[in-house]
């Protein structure tokens, strides 16, 4: 698989989540859906938990009440995820989130960081799909996406334990591939293991 390691393991305890970021399209709420079934965590997808509470869809709280109120609502998720010292949890973020410097240790200390990166003509072919991406509403989504990418990318590196490229793995391989990554970064002696999953046994074996 094509992946590397971005940063060490803190030695300080860590809670034993497993968070996704990385750029529109990449994947985040497709494998955290995929890895909330193999593995039968919760899941919590912030884009869908912040519209939850704010009652309203992202395009409408970008719109009515600007961006910096939603970064805002994405901070706050990720301080009460903390305070409630959530575990055993999935948890895909937004693409946005590393944008406040504030969120990345923030994450960091809510467990194993996985950055699914992918190379801007598949972004661009997969975020063309549907229109509620508010950002990429403009004249020349292309460009924006180089230059969001160009911007983001020093963060996602930054905010991840990990960064795999997802332009050309399937969703079963990038799912057993993260679960293997994570099962190795919880080996610490006061970690209890991940449970086991047949499908990524199955196909370990392979
Ligand atoms: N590995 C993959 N191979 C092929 N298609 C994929 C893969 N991962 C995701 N997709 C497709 O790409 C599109 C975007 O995926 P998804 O919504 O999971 O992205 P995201 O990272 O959550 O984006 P956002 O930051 O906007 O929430 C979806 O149509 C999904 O089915
Ligand atoms: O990359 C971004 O800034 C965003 C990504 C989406 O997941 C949503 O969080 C929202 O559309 C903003
Ligand atoms: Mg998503």
């Amino acid at each position: 698989m094509d992946e590397e390691t971005t940063s060490q393991a803190s030695s300080s305890p860590v809670m034993q989540n497993i968070l996704l970021v990385g750029f529109m399209g990449c994947g985040k709420s497709t494998i955290g859906r995929e890895l909330h079934q193999v593995l039968g965590y919760p899941l919590i997808d912030s884009d869908e938990a912040i519209e939850q509470q704010a009652g309203k869809s992202i395009p409408d709280i970008f719109a009515q009440d600007g961006e910096a109120s939603f970064r805002d609502l994405e901070t706050q998720l990720l301080e009460n995820l903390i305070q409630n010292e959530t575990q055993h949890t999935i948890i895909s973020t937004g693409g946005g989130i590393i944008t406040n410097p504030a969120n990345i240790p923030l994450l960091k200390q809510l467990g194993f960081v996985v950055w699914l990166a992918c190379s801007p003509e598949v972004i661009f072919e997969r975020t063309s799909r549907n229109s509620n991406r508010p950002l990429l509403q403009c004249d020349n989504p292309m460009e924006l996406i180089h230059t969001l990418l160009d911007q983001r990318n020093p963060l996602y590196q930054e905010a991840s334990h990990l960064k795999i490229n997802s332009s050309n793995l399937e969703i079963d391989e990038l799912t057993c591939g993260i679960l293997e990554s994570a099962r190795y970064h919880f080996s610490a002696p006061n970690c209890p293991p991940l449970p086991q999953s047949s499908a990524c046994t199955a196909r370990n074996r392979q």
